[in-house]
């Protein structure tokens, strides 16, 4: 759906992106997650055809989106800075787009009214910034848009609205194949949205993953020597980490929990489980393995 080759945005001297390369499928949700000022927002600037590239190129289904208004009609972008007309209303506002987007949904409109539990003739100006959010959400999704431009979506949103954005998304995602890219300085935050995960540092793609992949990867395994445990017994694993507490020892394992486990306890562990990792000790560990220190690069 997104494809960016070499992709590059200055601002005076400053080079913001510098030969960003990606691919993003039709259909998927892909988190884009990097420190502030890493470009995510001038990727879905450049993505929505806010910005014109200074070298290299993004295409959206396959067409240049800069001053493409039939591309851009298949492209709705909820920047972190929401922009609603002054003094307008909710309902104004849908009125506004139903000009600008052929495929804005009334039937949609209503539905998601009854959802977001914010009044549509109430100035938008007066809503909190969560509401004003919603709000925005709620405007994106009427408009049916073939790719959604989210840019730091859930700030604001309680955890009950955020489990409503979400399911909303998935919906949207299954029944007519939209494609969502929303961006985060926190992995925590897509960790049970995304099916894709790109890491943005310094203008670049760094590091780039289906999340499917990224998890099947690693586990996690507890196992108890209570006779202890020599080093040795670990040789058949590919261990990334190994934390020992007494006779429990937790390690970070490449490969299949339940053969892990299995492993463990023919080395004579009583006990051996895995549990699963979250996509911040994923991406920890697949940071390190590519020779890149997590923690200096997200936090
Ligand atoms: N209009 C602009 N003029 C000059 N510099 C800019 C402009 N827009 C962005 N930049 C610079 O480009 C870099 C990337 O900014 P961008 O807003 O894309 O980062 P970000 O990853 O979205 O950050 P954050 O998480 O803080 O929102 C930053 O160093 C920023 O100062």
């Amino acid at each position: 759906m997104i494809k960016a080759q070499s992709l590059v945005k200055c601002f005076g001297d400053f080079t913001a992106l510098s030969s960003l390369d990606t691919e993003i499928h039709a259909g998927s949700i892909y988190g884009l997650v990097g420190s502030n000022g890493s470009g995510k927002s001038t990727f879905l600037r450049l993505a929505s055809g806010v910005y014109m590239p200074d070298g290299g190129q993004v295409t959206v289904a396959g067409e240049p989106v800069y001053e493409n208004i039939a591309v851009k009609e298949r492209i709705f972008f909820v920047a972190d800075d929401l922009y609603f007309l002054p003094q307008s209303t909710l309902e104004e506002m849908a009125t506004f787009y139903k000009q600008i987007y052929r495929r804005f949904s009334d039937t949609k409109y209503k539905k998601l009214c009854t959802i977001f539990p914010l009044d549509p003739r109430q100035k938008l100006g007066t809503f909190s910034k969560g509401m004003k959010r919603q709000a925005a959400l709620l405007l994106a999704l009427s408009c049916e848009p073939d790719l959604l431009l989210l840019d730091e979506a859930f700030d604001g949103l309680d955890p009950v609205m955020r489990g409503a954005v979400k399911k909303l998304l998935s919906d949207d995602i299954a029944s007519r194949e939209m494609t969502v890219v929303i961006t985060s300085h926190n992995l925590r935050e897509l960790e049970d949205l995304c099916d894709h995960v790109g890491l943005l540092h310094q203008g670049k793609i760094l590091f780039e993953r289906e999340l499917d992949e990224l998890k099947l990867g690693f586990c996690k395994v507890h196992a108890a020597f209570p006779q202890g445990m020599d080093d040795a017994a670990l040789a058949g694993l590919n261990v990334m980490q190994a934390v020992r507490t007494g006779s429990l020892v937790t390690l970070v394992v490449r490969g299949n929990s339940a053969e892990a486990s299995d492993y463990l306890l023919r080395q004579g562990a009583v006990f051996a489980e895995g549990v699963p990792l979250t996509l911040e000790e994923v991406f920890i560990h697949e940071m390190e393995a590519v020779g890149y220190d997590y923690n200096n690069i997200l936090f």
